[in-house]
């Protein structure tokens, strides 16, 4: 057996040497030369596959550790008779926790408290239904936008004009689709952006072109009551450094980047291809995973069960520190450069564990507030 893969996927050696010789290349460069003895290519976000890549190889399997598929051709490789797997809700928790360091962040900048805002979901599968559903156990009003799940009957959404004419916040959670009834390439238009209520913060962390970033950079200039949080690009690997200035936070396309969900893909990928090429799959992430680094913060019945929450996020993640490294590498430099820069980042990205591994320590009598656990945070007495 031989796989050719994204040198970025972390474990890739514990879960595959079992499984064959594995080749790794930077995942942008990997191409068709690369492929003529595979047969299986294992891939992150940004290596584009199609079946052209892979005709006359024997590559029958492709697996991408991520949770959008935008950057495969799912029609022409399930033509072409090649087996796709992705990792579904991997690293969706690193997005919801990117989300609400962005809601922490532009709320103390602001002045205006979070829990007040109405926050406005669209697309509500992985990534939006448990941001949802911790903003909800927060006490947070959300309006859910997905017409793809209102279409199969299931109730509480609202159409996506009713939810950018009443949300505050409007964070975008939808895959990128080019086509369709429900395609989402610019389905934040200029149109619609024209139409953003004053005030309203805009957060995306799904893919750039959902937003249209031409119009977003002509807008911005003249609604400074606006404010934006950018994870995503609309030419990645290349950066509008006049948009990301505009930006309130801007960010490489890390929301989802804790070490947490990339594992989590690594894994979900083993298991598809252990059972597409049927092997049993033995190792498990538990026994892989590093050791969880846990961080720890006492609170007691006096302190606010909200601020406990707020200040045990930062604890774990805060956004600015990425806004910061991404102005840093990026200002001033020539267009040409960029990309490989955006990548730098990306590439050596800080270790970044998920909420999971923070303990909140309840020195109380009475139970520990309910909004902790279901927030997604683990607390024990003492
Ligand atoms: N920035 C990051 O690091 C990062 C990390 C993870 C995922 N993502 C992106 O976020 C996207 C969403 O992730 P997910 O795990 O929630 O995916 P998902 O497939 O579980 O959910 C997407 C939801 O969007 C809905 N949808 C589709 N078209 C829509 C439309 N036109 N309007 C409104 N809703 C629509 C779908 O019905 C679905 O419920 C991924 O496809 C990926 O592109 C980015
Ligand atoms: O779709 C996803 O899972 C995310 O966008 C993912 O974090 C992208 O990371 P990459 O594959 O570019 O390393």
């Amino acid at each position: 057996m031989r796989i050719v893969a994204d040198e970025n996927i972390p474990l890739l050696n514990a879960f595959f040497a079992d499984q064959g010789e594995i080749a790794t290349y930077p995942g942008r460069e990997i191409g068709r030369e690369h492929l003529m003895q595979a047969d299986a290519l294992l891939v992150r976000s940004v290596t584009k596959v199609d079946a052209a890549l892979l005709a006359g190889t024997p590559v029958r399997f492709v697996g991408t550790c991520t949770i959008g598929t935008d950057h495969l051709d799912l029609a022409g490789l399930a033509a072409a008779g090649i087996q796709v797997a992705s990792a579904p809700g991997c690293n969706a928790r690193g997005v919801v926790e990117y989300v609400l360091s962005c809601l922490l962040t532009l709320a103390e900048r602001t002045g205006v408290a979070w829990r007040t805002r109405c926050v406005g979901i669209i697309g509500v599968g992985e990534v939006g239904g448990r941001l949802a559903a911790t903003l909800t156990a927060l006490g947070v009003d959300c309006l859910l936008c997905d017409p793809p799940r209102a279409q199969r009957g299931e109730s509480g959404f609202v159409s996506l004009d009713a939810l950018l004419a009443q949300a505050d916040v409007i964070t975008c959670h939808v895959p990128l689709n080019k086509q369709g009834p429900h395609a989402t390439q610019h389905l934040l238009s200029a149109e619609r952006l024209a139409k953003l209520a004053p005030g309203t913060w805009l957060i995306n962390s799904s893919r750039g072109p959902v937003v249209d970033n031409q119009a977003l950079a002509s807008l911005l200039p003249q609604r400074p009551d606006l404010q934006v949080a950018l994870d995503v690009w609309e030419q990645e690997p290349q950066v509008d450094l006049a948009l990301a200035q505009l930006c309130a936070l801007a960010t490489p396309h890390i929301a989802g980047y804790s070490l947490d969900g990339k594992l989590r893909g690594t894994e979900q990928i083993y298991q598809a291809f252990c059972a597409h090429f049927q092997q049993s799959a033995a190792l498990k992430l538990d026994d892989l995973a590093p050791a969880s680094g846990l961080a720890h913060l006492a609170v007691d019945e006096q302190t606010e069960a909200v601020w406990a929450l707020a200040r045990a996020l930062r604890l774990v993640y805060d956004v600015r520190d990425d806004d910061a490294r991404f102005r840093a590498a990026l200002q001033g430099l020539p267009q040409k450069q960029i990309p490989q820069a955006f990548d730098q980042l990306r590439k050596h990205y800080p270790l970044r564990r998920e909420c999971s591994h923070l303990q909140l320590g309840w020195l109380g009598d009475k139970a520990p507030p309910a909004e902790w656990a279901a927030a997604g945070f683990s607390c024990q007495r003492g």
